[in-house]
């Protein structure tokens, strides 16, 4: 059996269910050396609350993390105020941003391999007078990268989004020749590096309806789309498209393709959430270090009943662990 990577698993909204279904997975035997990034007194409230019982133990890094059933490491981090399930608190942002910063910080100096998201409220951090668009946005910032792309996939789809958390009337600016080719570069590489898929085929979706009825319905295909993904594919970059949006997301098309490239968030994200909501996971791309979370989000109104389904973070474990040994295995082979 190979050496167990290590995940720094945030804990997300302290009033969401992310504390819980940290806890329902201590209670699981695990593969993955899992070390949550959370407050130990929620962990321990919502414990009780639940009547769980697992055992908590400070985790330091270098130090081998708990692997056995009802048994949990913990990377214990101050500040959280207010430990009630159900109901949030601004005055938990700075907490929260916290665990993001240590988790992300322990991958890029090798104290762990990855990092796994448990859902965070963004209205609520916004609240507080701290913005704040979503874990992508943060951990590109926190990274110094120029471009991530969000991806959610399950075991048949993958979806990939050019924007991603913006108002709708600012997508079809930002859709710009550079980042549509800085996005499906990045989508082209990680499909490659962390799925093993010599040649991805993507499909690209248009903006407008019908991909603008060639320039009836919307010049974006014609002006910024095309052009781009014609210089794409004298890169060598696999691309259908621009396909209308409707029709793209059926079998005729999914059937020869490996992955979408959607244009904004509510185009690609609905259909992939139909086909398999609780058991996706979203992927950043194009990052420096390991980001995998949940297909969902905080839920406040199962938090602190133990009905939350952790299949979706069960994936989530599953895909960054994956990802994180790819990532060592090219390590290694450089060094070598
Ligand atoms: N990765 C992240 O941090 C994400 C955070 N969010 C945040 O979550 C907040 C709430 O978003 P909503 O749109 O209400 O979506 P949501 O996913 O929290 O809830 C939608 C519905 O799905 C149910 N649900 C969600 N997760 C479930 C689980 N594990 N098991 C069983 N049922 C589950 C909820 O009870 C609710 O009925 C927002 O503030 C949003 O920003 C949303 C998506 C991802
Ligand atoms: N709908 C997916 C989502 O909003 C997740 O955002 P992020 O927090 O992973 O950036």
């Amino acid at each position: 059996m190979s050496e167990p990577v290590i995940l720094a698993l945030t804990a997300g909204e302290p009033a969401g269910i992310g504390p819980e279904l940290c806890l329902q997975l201590a209670l699981e035997p695990r593969q993955a050396g899992i070390v949550v990034v959370a407050s130990e007194a929620l962990l321990a409230e919502r414990a009780r609350m639940l009547g769980l019982e697992v055992e908590l133990h400070p985790w330091q890094p270098g130090a081998p993390p708990q692997m056995e059933s009802g048994h949990l490491s913990v990377w214990p981090v101050e500040g959280c105020e207010n430990l009630a399930a159900g109901k949030t608190n601004p005055a938990n942002s700075r907490y929260v941003l916290k665990t993001l910063k240590i988790a992300a910080h322990a991958c890029l100096n090798g104290d762990v391999d990855g990092m796994v998201t448990a859902p965070v409220h963004k209205g609520v951090i916004n609240e507080a007078g701290i913005a704040f668009s979503g874990h992508t946005e943060f951990l590109q910032e926190l990274c110094g990268v120029e471009r991530v792309v969000m991806m959610l996939a399950t075991d048949e789809l993958r979806v990939a989004l050019v924007t991603t958390h913006l108002p709708l009337r600012d997508v079809a600016d930002a859709i710009t020749p550079e980042r549509l080719t800085q996005v499906t570069r990045i989508l082209d590489a990680d499909l490659r590096t962390f799925f093993g898929i010599a040649e991805p085929r993507i499909l690209v979706a248009g903006l407008n309806p019908h991909a603008g009825e060639g320039g009836h319905l919307g010049r974006e295909e014609i002006e910024v789309i095309e052009p781009t993904l014609e210089k794409l594919r004298r890169e060598g970059i696999n691309l259908t498209g621009p396909l209308p949006a409707d029709t793209l997301f059926t079998p005729h098309w999914l059937d020869n393709a490996d992955a979408v490239l959607a244009m904004y968030h509510d185009q690609g994200l609905p259909v992939l959430k139909f086909q398999g909501f609780g058991r996706a996971v979203n992927i950043t791309l194009g990052l420096p270090i390991v980001r995998t979370s949940v297909d969902h989000g905080t839920a406040l109104d199962l938090a602190g009943t133990g009905k939350a389904d952790a299949g979706s973070l069960h994936t989530a474990i599953r895909v960054g662990e994956h990802m994180a040994r790819c990532r060592k295995a090219a390590k290694q082979e450089s060094k070598s």
